[in-house]
């Protein structure tokens, strides 16, 4: 099954009358499978709402969303989902806050055991499987639970400013981490940041978001290879995709 994601006349109103507000859209866009795409749009045009009406957690006002050719009508959970605040409880260790996500989609803790410990490897947790939330900083939270996203396979991945809390070099190596991963499993991934620098990093893409009601001034194809380490983010050619990209929002007046 292919796991491209379509946006067709996806829009979002919220409330009715003259207290409506036209949050999003709208916005026709097509995301192949294995691609990484950003949204990059100033604060309140409305990224959250789109992350959450392709999750299935929020309705549309008019368009739909298919995601591997199935419209979504409620909450996908199929799909590997990253907030900016993380989804631990408190009472479970990180080991056991990852083994949730399998125990709710009713698979085989067995089964993804080597999973699990290649995952928590890969971020660096693998010393901290058994401890708390409350034990780990910031930056292991955000890491921990950017293997409850991964752990169940998901071919499409919605991650929601996953990286907005966290200190700058923190951020750096789990921009890598992330990379290498999705190098890797190449999952559909939208990734919302307010990060220029992040997402020329990352993405295949970026959609560049106007201010609210958001729709899509442009899309940026970038042409840079894989992995984009120290060398590459201090080429010219990186540096002029995040020149091209300011000046979109020079033009909004919101830089
Ligand atoms: N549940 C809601 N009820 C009413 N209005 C809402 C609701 N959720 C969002 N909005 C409005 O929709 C618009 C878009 O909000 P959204 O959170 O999607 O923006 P965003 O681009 O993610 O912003 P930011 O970058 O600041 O996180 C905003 O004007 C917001 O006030």
């Amino acid at each position: 099954m292919s796991h491209h994601i379509e946006f067709a006349g996806l829009k979002k109103v919220f409330g009715t009358g003259p207290d409506a507000v036209q949050a999003f859209g709208p916005v026709d866009l097509s995301i192949a499978e294995g691609e990484f795409i950003s949204l990059l749009g100033p604060s309140g045009c409305g990224k959250s709402t789109l992350m959450m009406m392709t999750s299935g957690l929020l309705e549309a006002t008019e368009g739909t969303v298919t995601i591997g050719g199935s419209q979504v009508k409620g909450p996908q959970t199929d799909i590997g989902v990253m907030f900016q605040d993380n989804t631990l409880v408190p009472w479970r260790t990180v080991r056991g806050n990852v083994e949730l996500q399998l125990e709710m989609r009713g698979k085989s803790l067995k089964e993804f055991s080597d999973k699990i410990d290649n995952l928590l490897a890969s971020v660096h947790l693998e010393d901290f499987a058994d401890r708390h939330p409350y034990e780990l900083s910031g930056g292991m939270q955000q890491r921990a639970a950017f293997c409850q996203a991964m752990v169940h396979d998901p071919k499409t991945m919605l991650l929601d400013e996953p990286l907005g809390k966290l200190d700058a070099m923190t951020r750096e190596r789990i921009r890598s981490d992330l990379q290498r991963l999705w190098m890797q499993e190449r999952a559909t991934v939208i990734f919302v940041t307010h990060s220029i620098e992040e997402a020329v990093q990352l993405s295949t893409k970026v959609a560049v978001i106007t201010p609210r009601p958001g729709t899509i001034e442009r899309i940026i194809e970038i042409d840079l290879p894989f992995p984009r380490d120290f060398d590459v983010k201090n080429s010219p050619e990186f540096a002029a995709y995040v020149r091209e990209i300011q000046e979109i929002f020079r033009g909004y007046g919101v830089i």
